[in-house]
């Protein structure tokens, strides 16, 4: 039999070469010795977060989200399970995981007593920047976080929005391609707040960052994030979009995102289930 011929001269086609995602967990578990037996803070979550994705990590008090958020971030090391995150494994390079990725805790970090100048030239210099490059990297910062103005400015006489922009420059000094985000907006104004929202969307749009971001408000969670992830007793109870969430769970056409977290963790965004023992059946919409 002849050879078959393509019809038409074949075009070196190059293949679509998929885009690893920002973080992949899987099985990630963290467990803490107490005097009254085992705390299973995380349980088990597998978790796939796109490049350039907001994913918002909400559960109720004692769920389990900064426990995960201190593993990913290499604070705290998983006692089982493994996560990559920025395509560094956790286990094995958390140095490289490090360099990737920006953490602004929910308490900040600023030193109260040196000048706004002073903080983020010092936090450059931290990544190895020369004088002259951290004094760039500085002004680049102030210009893109508002900060401009108070670069002379003790940190101590911040406003709670401002020190909270400040934070944020710092977590972005070295030009990290994830951002980790605890509690972003907790005690700030709402004009603060919506500032901070812009900010962040900003960030994606402008310099396609990825934000994993935990917060209480669901009101944040469904303004800011592309996807939300509802944990409970250390588990993914369910995950989807802020409008597919609503519509799974909420019941009835008006539902609002409180009705939605309700149904999926069978409490309030304030209840503590820390000692909680039943585990929730996942469910991904
Ligand atoms: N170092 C620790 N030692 C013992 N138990 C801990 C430790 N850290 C966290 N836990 C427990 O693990 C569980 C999950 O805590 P975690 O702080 O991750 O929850 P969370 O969802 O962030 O809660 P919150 O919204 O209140 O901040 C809780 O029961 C907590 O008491």
């Amino acid at each position: 039999m002849p050879p078959l011929t393509p019809a038409t001269p074949a075009i070196p086609v190059t293949p679509a070469v998929p885009t690893p995602p920002a973080i992949r967990t899987s099985g990630l578990t963290r467990s803490f010795p107490a005097t009254s037996g085992t705390v299973e803070a995380v349980r088990g979550i597998d978790l796939t977060v796109t490049r350039g994705e907001i994913l918002g990590f909400l559960g109720p008090n004692g769920a389990g989200k900064t426990t995960t958020l201190r593993m990913l971030t290499t604070l705290l090391a998983p006692t089982g399970g493994s996560a990559t995150v920025a395509g560094c494994e956790l286990a094995h390079d958390p140095e490289g995981v490090r360099r990737k990725i920006g953490y602004v805790a929910q308490s900040g970090g600023v030193d109260p007593h040196v000048t706004v100048w002073e903080e983020l030239t010092t936090q450059a210099r931290l990544y190895r920047l020369s004088r002259a490059e951290a004094a760039a990297r500085t002004r680049e910062l102030a210009a893109e976080l508002d900060l401009g103005d108070l670069l002379e400015r003790k940190c101590a006489a911040l406003s709670g929005g401002q020190r909270r922009r400040l934070d944020i420059a710092m977590g972005l000094a070295h030009r990290p391609e994830i951002l980790f985000l605890d509690e972003p907006t907790t005690g700030l104004d709402p004009g603060s707040r919506a500032d901070l929202w812009e900010l962040v969307r900003r960030l994606r749009s402008e310099r396609g960052m990825t934000v994993f971001l935990t917060t209480h408000y669901l009101d944040e969670a469904e303004a800011l994030a592309d996807r939300l992830v509802i944990v409970d007793k250390g588990r993914i109870v369910a995950q989807g979009t802020a409008e597919a969430l609503k519509s799974a769970y909420g019941g009835s056409p008006g539902a609002t995102l409180q009705d939605a977290f309700i149904a999926a963790t069978g409490h309030g965004a304030e209840t503590d289930t820390s000692d909680a023992s039943a585990a929730a059946t996942p469910i991904a919409v």
